[in-house]
C-alpha cells in the first residue's frame, strides 16, 4: 500500500506529452518479434490508479479502476494496452498490479499464509537435506531409534512424515522388516525418493507417496507415526501441525508416535562473543567513535532472535529449565497458538545477563513396554546439530551477581497470519540481592520470527 501511495497521481496531472509514444509500426514490429504466444504470455492486468484522457489516435482513454492487459512495454513510460477490446498507448506511471499480484511480485501473498511453494521448493534442492543428513546427531539419534526397537518394528505399518530423501524410511527397511513404510514427502525431492528406495533395494517395505502428509490417502492406518518435524526453536517452520494433522487421521489406537514428546528449554545466558562482535565494535574501531550506530546495531542485530548460535555451557548464568513439555499424543493443533510458561532462574555465578538462549529435547519412547527411550538433546553439553541454539539478545545487557534472581515468563505466539511464523516474548525480573543497586529491574522484548 506504501507503495501505492508513494506513487499517487494527482487527479489532473497530466502525463508530458513531450515523450513521443512510439510509432505503432516500431511497436507492432517488437510485439511480432517477440512472437504472438509469447506476446499473450507475457500479458499482464494493470489496474488505472487514475482517470487518463488519451491524446492523439494511438493512446487510450480509461478511469480510476480500470482493467487494462498489458502486451507490450516498448518503453518504461509507454505500454501497449488493450481495454474493452481497443488497443492503444497507456501512461505506464498511471498503472499498477493489482493487490495480489503486488503481492506476488514482492514474493508474498495472502493467499499462501503457509508459503509452501516456497516452503517445499527449498526442499525440492539438496541443500538442506545435505544439511539435516551431514548433522550426524540428528541422524544417528534416528538410527539408534529404528535399531534398538528393531525387533518390535516386525511386520508394523510405518509413516515416515517428511521423509525428504527418505533416511528414516531406509533405516527402518533396512535395520528391522516392517511390513510397510509409507514414506510421504511433499516436494519435489519425492521422486528422487523413490529412485534412492529402488537404489537400495527396498522397493517391497517403502511406499513414497508425494503430497502434504494431511492430505494425501493412505491405505490404512500405521501403528507408528516417526517424523522429523523440529524446527529453530523446536516450532519455527510448525510442520508440527502436519504431524497432529496426520496422527488424529492416520494412526491407529495405541500407536506410536517418534518423537512421542519434546520439551524447550530455556536459560539466562552470557553472550560476550556476539555482543561484543556486533555491538562493543562501534566503541572505538580504529581509534573512532563510532557510538551513535550502536541503535541502528541493535535493531539490526539483536531484534530477532539468532539462529544456530553455538553456545558454550560456561555461558549459562544458572541452571536450565524446561519451561514448555509437549505430549504427542495429547498435544492440540490450537495449543500451538499461544504456549506460555513462568520461569525464576537463580543465578550461580556473576557475571553479565546479555539475553536468553533456548533449544530443544525430544524423545522416542520405546516400543518395547519398560524398554528405555532414546533421546535427542540439542543443547550446549550435547554433540552439537544443525539447529544449535536460539539466542534472544536484551537491548541492553545487566550485570548480575550470584544469588540474584531473575523470573519471568515466555510465550511463543503462532503468527495468526503467517502460519510457518511466530513470535517469542520475553519478560524478565531481576532482583538483586545487593541493596545497593536498584533492587530489581524489569524488562520485556518480543522477538518476531520473522513477520
Ligand atoms: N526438521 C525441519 N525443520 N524440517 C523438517 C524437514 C522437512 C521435510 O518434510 C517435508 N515436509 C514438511 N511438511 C510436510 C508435510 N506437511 N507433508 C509432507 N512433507 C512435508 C519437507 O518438504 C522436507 O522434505
Amino acid at each position: 500500500c506504501t507503495s501505492v501511495a508513494s506513487h499517487v497521481i494527482h487527479k489532473h496531472q497530466q502525463v508530458p506529452l513531450i515523450c513521443k509514444t512510439p510509432g505503432f509500426l516500431e511497436l507492432r514490429a517488437s510485439a511480432m518479434d517477440k512472437g504472438k504466444e509469447d506476446e499473450d504470455a507475457s500479458a499482464q492486468e494493470y489496474v488505472a490508479r487514475s482517470d487518463f484522457t488519451g491524446g492523439g489516435t494511438d493512446q487510450l482513454t480509461f478511469s480510476t479502476g480500470d482493467k487494462l492487459m498489458v502486451h507490450a512495454k516498448p518503453t518504461a513510460e509507454w505500454w501497449w494496452a488493450e481495454l474493452r477490446g481497443v488497443v492503444g498507448y497507456v501512461p505506464a506511471s498511471y498503472l499498477h498490479r493489482g493487490a495480489a499480484e503486488e503481492e506476488e511480485e514482492e514474493g508474498i501473498s495472502l493467499e499462501d499464509p503457509w508459503q509452501d511453494e516456497e516452503y517445499f521448493g527449498s526442499y525440492g534442492t539438496l541443500r538442506l537435506h545435505l544439511e539435516m543428513l551431514s548433522d550426524h546427531s540428528r541422524t544417528e539419534t534416528y538410527r539408534q531409534v529404528i535399531l534398538k526397537n528393531s525387533a518390535s518394528l516386525r511386520n508394523k505399518v510405518v509413516m515416515d512424515l517428511g521423509c525428504g530423501t527418505g533416511i528414516i524410511s531406509l533405516f527402518c527397511a533396512q535395520l528391522a522388516k516392517p511390513s510397510t513404510v509409507y514414506a510421504v514427502e511433499a516436494s519435489s525431492m519425492a521422486d528422487y525418493t523413490r529412485q534412492l528406495v529402488k537404489q537400495n533395494a527396498c522397493e517391497e517395505v517403502i511406499t513414497v507417496l508425494q503430497g502434504r502428509a494431511e492430505e494425501i490417502e493412505l491405505p490404512e492406518q500405521v501403528d507408528v507415526l516417526v517424523s522429523e518435524w523440529m524446527g529453530n526453536c523446536l516450532l519455527f517452520e510448525f510442520m508440527v501441525e502436519s504431524v497432529l494433522l496426520a496422527r488424529d487421521r492416520w494412526l491407529r489406537e495405541g500407536g506410536v508416535m517418534w518423537p512421542s514428546s519434546a520439551s524447550f528449554t530455556l536459560v539466562p545466558c552470557q553472550a560476550d562473543g556476539y555482543y561484543s562482535e556486533k555491538m562493543a565494535f562501534w566503541e572505538r574501531p580504529y581509534g573512532l567513535d563510532f557510538t551513535p550506530l550502536q541503535s541502528l546495531a541493535q535493531q539490526e542485530f539483536f531484534a530477532k532472535p539468532k539462529f544456530s548460535h553455538l553456545m558454550e555451557p560456561s555461558d549459562c548464568l544458572t541452571a536450565p529449565q524446561d519451561v514448555l513439555s509437549m505430549d504427542m499424543y495429547t498435544l492440540q493443533v490450537r495449543d500451538l497458538e499461544e504456549m506460555k510458561s513462568h520461569f525464576t532462574f537463580c543465578v550461580e555465578k556473576s557475571g553479565v545477563f546479555h539475553g536468553f538462549t533456548a533449544w530443544f529435547t525430544v524423545h522416542f519412547e520405546s516400543l518395547e513396554a519398560g524398554g528405555a527411550p532414546v533421546e535427542l538433546n540439542t543443547g550446549p553439553n550435547s554433540e552439537p546439530t544443525h539447529w544449535k541454539q536460539t539466542l534472544f539478545m536484551l537491548d541492553r545487557p545487566v550485570r548480575v551477581s550470584a544469588g540474584d534472581s531473575i523470573s519471568g515468563s515466555i510465550v511463543l505466539q503462532r503468527n495468526p497470519i503467517w502460519r510457518r511464523h511466530m513470535t517469542v516474548t520475553l519478560h524478565w525480573n531481576i532482583k538483586s540481592i545487593m541493596e545497593d543497586t536498584e533492587n530489581h529491574q524489569v524488562g520485556s522484548k518480543s522477538f518476531p520470527m520473522w513477520r
